[in-house]
């Protein structure tokens, strides 16, 4: 065999394999997203989410004091009002008293290394369970919509939050949050994650059972993008970069791994974060259920291509696991 032939000598033993990853995955990486409902005893199931429940804030401690022990750095919060009264302009998302206030101020109480973000939208707290305000004829108004969740967002990183992360899509939310952030005395103690390149996906399906928020009429596919748009995607990226979000996000993640690379070379000097989907976490536990491959390969596998892409942060349901299986 000609030399240029060989390859299978670089990789022939675990170590050497493990040299051929330009980046592995660490613990540092996961970010673990939370869902915290408004019945402070509760620890719900969700059919459609194996492994993950709503959970009060009575029983935070017990379920996160074994993953901090296991090396959990970080966790994503979503609140999940079940009882409160929801009204056009999502108010119950900055209760002081409700949910994600709540779990904020216990857990940097708990946690003093704990790092906190909290995702920013309306959708789980408004009447019609869209992500911003409404005009009467049901389309989005932008400008109080951006004003709200930057009020939302502020009040988040009052709160303790080390990390807001709006989801909600709006044009222009990025700039007005930085700006909330800057007057309000935390530009410098916060920082500003954007799911800039969010798609209209079928993937969140497991996650508006969780969090209740599917729209009471229409679809969110006028500020969510097509999956087709690469071209948006990427202006969304760099406008977002320019309205000073320190964290660009890719989402959902496997079936948009161009997109996650293409945002690597667009914004280069940024952390870039890419969310592995309540649907995408589903699928590979279907998977692993109906016998075609292993869960814990198919998890890395997943995540792996995510890293190749270019991502730096991830944020997945498989968290817990992970701590687990990077222990071995
Ligand atoms: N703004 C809502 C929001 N924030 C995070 C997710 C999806 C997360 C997941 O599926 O795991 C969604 C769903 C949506 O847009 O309907
Ligand atoms: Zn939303
Ligand atoms: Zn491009």
């Amino acid at each position: 065999m000609d030399i240029s032939s060989i390859l299978q000598g670089g990789y022939q033993h675990p170590l050497s394999r493990s040299w051929q990853a330009q980046r592995q995955l660490t613990k540092e990486m996961l970010m673990y997203p939370i869902f915290i409902t408004d019945d402070p005893d509760a620890s719900d199931i969700i059919a459609s989410l194996p492994n993950q429940r709503r959970w009060g804030i009575n029983k935070l401690q017990g379920f996160l004091d074994p993953l901090i022990r296991k090396g959990l750095r970080s966790v994503i919060l979503f609140g999940v009002p079940l009882k409160c009264v929801k009204d056009e302009r999502g108010t119950p998302a900055d209760d002081t008293e409700g949910p994600v206030i709540s779990a904020i101020r216990l857990l940097r109480d708990l946690y003093p290394s704990l790092y906190i973000a909290c995702d920013v939208c309306l959708c789980e707290y408004t009447s019609h369970g869209h992500c911003g305000v409404l005009r009467t004829d049901g389309t989005i108004e932008t400008e109080p919509s951006v004003a709200r969740i930057a009020e939302v967002a502020l009040n988040y990183a009052k709160a303790g939050a080390h990390c807001v992360a709006p989801s909600d899509m709006m044009d222009g939310r990025i700039k007005a949050i930085k700006r909330a952030l800057i007057d309000g005395g935390y530009g410098n103690r916060c920082t500003l994650m954007s799911y800039s390149a969010k798609f209209a996906s079928g993937l969140y399906g497991p996650f508006r059972d969780a969090a209740g928020s599917a729209p009471s009429f229409g679809d969110r596919k006028c500020y969510q993008l097509p999956a087709a748009a690469k071209g948006l995607a990427c202006r969304a990226i760099q406008r977002d970069v320019g309205e000073g979000a320190d964290i660009i996000m890719v989402k959902p993640a496997l079936p948009y791994l161009d997109i996650i690379s293409h945002a690597s070379r667009l914004a280069p000097d940024h952390p870039l974060a890419c969310y592995q989907v309540s649907g995408e976490f589903a699928m590979v536990h279907a998977g692993a259920n109906a016998g075609v491959y292993e869960l814990k390969t198919m998890a890395f596998e997943t995540v792996e291509s995510m890293i190749r892409a270019g991502a730096t942060l991830i944020l997945t349901y498989f968290t817990p696991e992970f701590l687990d299986w990077l222990e071995l």
